[in-house]
């Protein structure tokens, strides 16, 4: 028998399932007995069965016998009826009759012996039913007892899978553990390692801490002494700072001044300014043996920087101008001495700057340059300073728009060297008129010239490249590269001011004269002679320009020539003008240069109108 099993907690479920074991085994153990106990039960069942059977037979014999005996009763009649008729019929039938006896007899035996076998058998049959239902009442018990049984190891098996389910969990639970601990095993070998690296690490920076204690006594020794040489250049610091606050509102104030007195010195000199510029002696002069021309530069206070001294046929030709610069003068400080003047065109004056000289004297590399930075002549260095300018000048309100043309007069003719097709066909422009009008504001206007819109000095550099292909060009025998025209380049600077609302328009004339030359050492001929006797023309009729502003003559000559005509307001205006006159130092030049510093003398004493800013 199986005892019924106790709520076991999950926590005991080794307990639970011990016990549930044992259950399971009694549960199988009872139903081995009630599995032999039904098999007695069919087999008694069987064996009354088979009494049933024999019990049949005797009853079914029993009946026969009753029915033979009912014959052998109408066979006796029968004979009784005969044996009158014949008495050895009687005989042998009484033969027959005691035979009949002895079978009745025997089967009488039979009967009884049936009869006791059926006796014994209702005995066994009973007692088997008896037995029959004792196993019944054992079965029943022991059903209910399996029964018992089964609702406890259904209950039982219920707390089993509950069990599992919590061992799964439990399982899983572990499991994870298990893994956790495997990482953490992990994490904790590698903090050992760490953590004994960090040991070794804290050593050491104890013992660098304990030698950083050392130097920091010695430094806070040294830092006290320090602090109080700080606050001593602190003092002297801030006194500096306020004295170079001073100096630089000084230097603002002084630079305010010197503007205003540069402005001044001009407005009372009220003549053009001259620049001379000697070229060094050429390369290929050396290797012809070019004699250079005894020239000298007087060194005196007075004189360092603005006087030149040329000795010919023994006679001293002294003369002084506003700069000189000697053939070592770089294209820089030639560009710093006058770039005063190019910045007076953004604040609205007109500025005229002209080179002029004997052919090969330098007057195109002064102007223009050479490629390379270095050898940037002051019409790029020009360009490049005032966009700089009015770009930093936009922080001050103002806004700028520029307008660049460029044209050349050769052989009296206008040209306008950014007309379209210009390098390829000079006749492409033949039907334009290039008429030059001067408004009574003295603004100059050149009519049908192109006139184009520029943002930056990379704009005007892409125009003067185009310029420079379709400029007059040819061979002398003073200058591989001889330019053949005057060069006219003309900046229009318009600017307006939105904080203050004030409004210039200043213009910028930079100008490459031709060269002057001697038609006998030019050794010119044919187109070259032409365009040699053309520039001697208009070269000279710049001379009687300036010649008669020398001398205050009432009529002054500015439409004898086209070039005269488009410098008559840097001339006779109100612009500021510098002239560069451009000298070669070979000895064989010297009669060219002395022409060419008396004429610059003679520009330099012309007193022409008081620069005026246009706003
Ligand atoms: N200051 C200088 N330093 C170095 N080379 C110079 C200098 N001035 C002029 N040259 C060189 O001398 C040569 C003639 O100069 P450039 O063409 O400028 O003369 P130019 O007066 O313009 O002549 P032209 O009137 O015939 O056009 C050029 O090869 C030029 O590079």
């Amino acid at each position: 028998m199986v005892s019924a099993t106790a709520y076991i907690r999950p926590s005991n479920w080794q307990l639970a399932v011990e016990s549930y074991e044992k259950e399971r085994q009694d549960r199988e153990s009872a139903e081995t007995s009630r599995d032999m106990l039904t098999v007695d039960l069919e087999r008694v069942t069987h064996e009354a069965k088979r009494f049933s059977e024999q019990l049949k037979m005797v009853q079914d014999t029993n009946k026969r016998l009753q029915e033979y005996n009912t014959s052998l009763q109408q066979y006796n009649s029968n004979l009784q009826a005969d044996a009158s008729k014949s008495g050895e019929t009687i005989s042998k039938l009484q033969k027959e009759k005691s035979a009949m006896m002895e079978t009745m007899v025997s089967l009488k035996d039979l009967n009884n012996s049936m009869k006791n076998q059926l006796d014994s058998s209702r005995t066994s049959q009973q007692e088997a039913i008896r037995v029959k239902e004792e196993f019944r009442k054992e079965v029943e018990c022991l059903r209910s007892e399996l029964q018992q049984v089964r609702d406890d190891r259904d209950q039982s098996v219920a707390q089993v899978n509950t069990l599992n389910v919590e061992l799964a969990n439990c399982k899983e639970i572990a499991g994870q553990s298990t893994e956790d601990c495997e990482s953490l095993s992990v994490k904790v070998s590698a903090f050992e390692v760490t953590c004994n690296m960090q040991q070794e690490q804290i050593q050491t920076l104890q013992k660098q801490l304990a030698f950083a204690t050392e130097k920091l006594k010695l430094a806070d020794v040294t830092a006290v002494e320090v602090m109080t040489g700080y606050q001593e250049q602190k003092v002297k610091i801030k006194d500096l700072e306020e004295r170079l606050a001073s100096a630089e509102f000084q230097i603002v104030e002084a630079d305010k001044l010197r503007k205003k007195l540069h402005n001044t010195i001009l407005e009372l000199k009220g003549n053009i300014r001259v620049f001379c510029r000697v070229r060094p002696l050429l390369s290929d002069s050396d290797s012809s043996g070019a004699e250079e021309a005894p020239i000298s530069y007087p060194t005196s206070v007075e004189s360092a920087g603005r006087c030149i001294d040329l000795m010919n046929q023994g006679q001293r030709f002294s003369f002084s101008y506003d700069k000189v610069f000697d053939h070592v003068a770089s294209q820089e400080d030639v560009f710093v001495e006058m770039s005063q003047l190019v910045q007076s065109a953004l604040d609205g004056y007109k500025v005229c700057i002209f080179a002029y000289g004997q052919t090969g004297s330098g007057k195109t590399y002064t102007m223009m340059g050479q490629p390379g930075i270095d050898q940037k002549g002051i019409i790029p260095r020009s360009l490049e300073q005032i966009f700089k300018t009015s770009q930093s000048l936009e922080s001050q309100g103002w806004k700028y728009c520029m307008q660049a043309s460029m044209l050349e007069i050769y052989n009296e003719t206008i040209r306008d060297l950014l007309a379209p097709g210009r390098s390829s066909n000079f006749e492409m422009t033949a039907g334009k008129q290039y008429t030059i009008k001067h408004d009574p504001h003295g603004n100059t206007t050149v009519s049908d010239l192109i006139v184009a819109d520029v943002f930056s000095s990379a704009d005007v550099t892409s125009l003067l490249a185009k310029a420079s292909q379709s400029r007059s060009v040819g061979r002398t025998h003073m200058n591989e590269q001889s330019s053949r025209s005057h060069f006219v380049f003309t900046l229009k600077i318009s600017g307006s001011n939105e904080n203050t609302g004030q409004q210039v328009q200043g213009i910028l004339n930079l100008i490459d004269l031709a060269g002057s030359e001697r038609l006998a050492k030019s050794g010119s001929t044919g187109d070259r002679l032409k365009e040699t006797q053309a520039i001697n023309k208009s070269l000279s009729a710049l001379s009687d320009v300036i010649f008669a502003i020398a001398k205050g003559d009432d009529h002054v000559p500015f439409r004898n020539s086209k070039l005269t005509y488009l410098l008559q307001p840097c001339l006779g205006g109100d612009s500021k003008t510098l002239m560069f006159v451009n000298i070669s130092p070979e000895a064989s030049s010297i009669g060219e240069t002395i022409c060419s510093l008396r004429f610059a003398s003679r520009v330099n004493a012309c007193e022409i109108g008081i620069p005026r800013r246009h706003t």
